[in-house]
């Protein structure tokens, strides 16, 4: 049986994200603390994404705050798909317990670096090309006009070095019109690693034709967030390349048994959580046998990160249970 405890954070962004579902300004989750019976610790994280499906913070706080305690593994392996984020966490949480090397960062090629979205990246993307070790990037569309980000691409890659792979996400907000006008583009310009959700979860068909009609890259992201989705797609013919948030994909052993069940082309994704769920999330991606994509995980960058002691002062200053 494990006692745990659990702290609600909020975590501002450096900088606003500016995305086709809005402005992200601040991250908010949940911290779980579990103490095995012998005094071992594990720590969890609760990172909801609502606007890809998962719970919402307060029905996190709501089930955190109706949870039994102590709990079994079984209750854990118990908690319902309608917790996507709260079933990683405590599985997180379990494993971190008998985990003893408590991850590590990897080299910041592995990683794909995600860029301010439109006119916003040119003042740094000098200093980000010269101090960044990896050559793949990710840069948000969809959130001007299209005549507005066609003209600023084609200055973004007039700025990059040829060895760059570029990811696009529209997080679903194109048109299938200018889906094609993207793809075309990628097509030609070969810089174009894949462009991520160009339509809404609702035209699965007409991405997956879109799939068939171009040679770049499509990557499901909204369409594939919890091990359901991934499965259904899977199972409905998609064979490109699966987006995966562990996060709040739910069963951490779930996603496991999928990837071994399917030969799925998966890229790990950030939510833009603490190093917490960070680690869980950056542990499953290197058990993941496949290395050729770079992990969407070059997000450090926008926020804070100097204070070692933020996970102290959470547990000391502000109490939920
Ligand atoms: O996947 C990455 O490279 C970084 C993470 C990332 O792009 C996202 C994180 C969370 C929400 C979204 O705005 C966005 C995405 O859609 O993938
Ligand atoms: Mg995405």
């Amino acid at each position: 049986m494990y006692f745990w405890q659990f702290r609600v954070y909020q975590r501002p962004l450096l900088h606003p994200l500016q995305t086709h579902h809005g402005l992200w300004q601040i991250r908010e989750g949940i911290i779980i603390r579990l103490e095995a019976e012998d005094g071992r610790i594990g720590w969890g994280e609760i990172a909801p994404l609502p606007e890809f499906g998962s719970e919402t913070l307060s029905a996190a706080i709501l089930f955190c705050q109706s949870l039994e305690n102590p709990l079994s593994i079984n209750s854990i392996f118990s908690i319902p798909e309608q917790f996507p984020a709260c079933q990683f966490a405590f599985e997180s949480a379990l494993e971190d317990l008998s985990i003893e090397n408590k991850s590590r960062e990897l080299e910041p090629r592995n990683y794909s670096y995600l860029l301010p979205t439109g006119a916003a990246v040119f003042p740094c993307l000098d200093d980000i090309l010269a101090t960044n070790q990896t050559n793949t990037y990710k840069w948000k569309i969809a959130v001007n006009s299209l005549p507005q980000e066609l003209k600023l691409f084609e200055k973004l890659i007039t700025r990059l070095p040829r060895n760059i792979k570029l990811r696009l996400d529209a997080n679903g907000g194109l048109s299938i019109a200018d889906s094609k006008i993207w793809l075309k583009i990628a097509d030609e310009s070969k810089i174009i690693e894949f462009i991520e959700q160009p339509l809404p979860p609702s035209q699965w068909l007409e991405m997956l034709q879109l799939s068939q009609d171009f040679t770049t890259g499509i990557a499901l992201d909204e369409s594939v967030a919890n091990l359901r989705q991934i499965e259904e797609c899977y199972q409905r013919g998609w064979r490109g390349i699966f987006v995966i948030k562990p996060a709040i994909t739910g069963s951490i052993q779930g996603l496991r048994n999928l990837w071994k069940k399917y030969p799925l082309d998966l890229v790990f994704s950030s939510v833009l959580e603490t190093n917490i769920g960070r680690k869980s999330a950056l542990r499953l991606a290197q058990e993941y046998p496949k290395k050729e994509r770079a992990l969407g995980f070059g997000v450090q960058q926008w926020f804070n990160n100097s204070d070692p002691d933020w996970l102290e002062k959470l547990w000391t200053t502000s109490a939920n249970n």
